[in-house]
């Protein structure tokens, strides 16, 4: 019988993001296209004889308790299944923290597969899908992966085909911006333009490289650039050398530039950092799940 197994937790980017309104209950009714990159977190979960949750982490300055999205993921289905046993999660971070990267939401994707694995709770992945929405709202996307469309609050999700193999530079500046603090400064009644979010699906369909890089948006630059304007440097920085197109990703601040190769994207890296505007970069690619869908 299986007492431990080892998951890794995918970073995103969103290619689109646009919002189509502010519902009544604050969240934001939202249009966007999502991708899996090649950037990860590392997770171990090992059961406990003993009943609790112990989180241990290389970040010194991540919450270990409640506070931790993946304590919350394993509490919520050992509450509901009733499991005597504990667990432990050893949880290795790569994915920045408050970076726009749905870090955090993806370590809990992880743990609600691995805890619904390990403990043999036979939970689809809808099942798992429907449970971590209350956790938050990029966390169905997390557990699906690959390319996506994400509409509702991010939850209804539709597959689309995968983006086309290129070099992503990511760079994320020394600061945190809080997801509530960005749509909480929306003026969503009156954004100055939307992203073309189904030119964007179309261009995924084509296979189009630069249908893509052509169509990117983000509606939430429109608060987070203000607030912090070294975004808008780092975008400019990769379109200077040879970006075909740099965006922020979600709420921010990281920014990711498309690339045709990995060679221009780290030579832009090298720029970024010599000016001193990040120094959290990595070079990635788009990560499409394979067929198995093992993590
Ligand atoms: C902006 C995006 C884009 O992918 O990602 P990040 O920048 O966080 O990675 C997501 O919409 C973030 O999703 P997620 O980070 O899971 O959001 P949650 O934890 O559920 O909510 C954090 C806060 O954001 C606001 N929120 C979130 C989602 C949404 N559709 N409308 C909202 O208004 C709410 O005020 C909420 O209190
Ligand atoms: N497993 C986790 N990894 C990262 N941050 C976490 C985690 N659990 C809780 N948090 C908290 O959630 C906040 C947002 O984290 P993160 O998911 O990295 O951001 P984003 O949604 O912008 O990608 C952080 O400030 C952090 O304190």
């Amino acid at each position: 019988m299986r007492e431990e197994l080892s998951l890794r937790a995918y970073g995103k980017i969103n290619l689109g993001l646009d919002v189509i309104r502010k519902r009544p209950d604050g969240y934001h009714e939202v249009k966007m296209v999502m991708q899996t990159v090649s950037l990860y977190d590392s997770l171990r979960l090992k059961k406990k004889e003993e009943p609790g949750i112990e989180v241990r982490t290389n970040l010194p300055f991540l919450p270990t308790g409640p506070d931790n999205l993946v304590y919350r993921a394993a509490e919520l289905l050992l509450k509901e299944f009733g499991i005597g046993e504990g667990l432990f999660i050893d949880l290795y971070k790569k994915i920045p923290v408050a970076a726009g990267m749905a870090g955090g939401s993806s370590d809990a994707a992880a743990v609600l597969v691995g805890v619904n694995r390990l403990f043999k709770l036979r939970l689809s992945r809808i099942g798992l899908m429907e449970r971590g929405v209350s956790l938050g709202a990029d966390i169905p996307y997390c557990i699906m992966r690959g390319t996506a469309l994400a509409e509702g609050i991010g939850e209804k999700l539709t597959k689309l085909p995968p983006m086309p193999d290129c070099a992503i530079l990511l760079a994320k500046p020394p600061i945190s911006v809080s997801t509530r603090f960005v749509y909480g400064n929306l003026r969503a009644d009156s954004l100055p333009w939307h992203p073309d979010i189904d030119g964007m699906t179309e261009a995924l369909a084509e296979g189009s490289l630069s249908g893509i890089t052509a169509r990117l948006g983000n509606v939430l630059e429109t608060v987070t650039i203000p607030a912090h304007p070294q975004i808008q440097k780092i975008k400019d920085v990769m379109s200077e050398n040879g970006a075909e197109a740099a965006l922020m990703s979600g709420s921010g601040p990281t920014v990711f530039g498309i690339f045709k190769d990995k060679e221009t994207a780290g030579r832009a890296g090298r720029k970024l950092r010599s000016a001193g505007l990040a120094k959290q970069i990595y070079t990635v690619r788009p990560f499409n799940v394979c067929r198995n869908g093992r993590r």
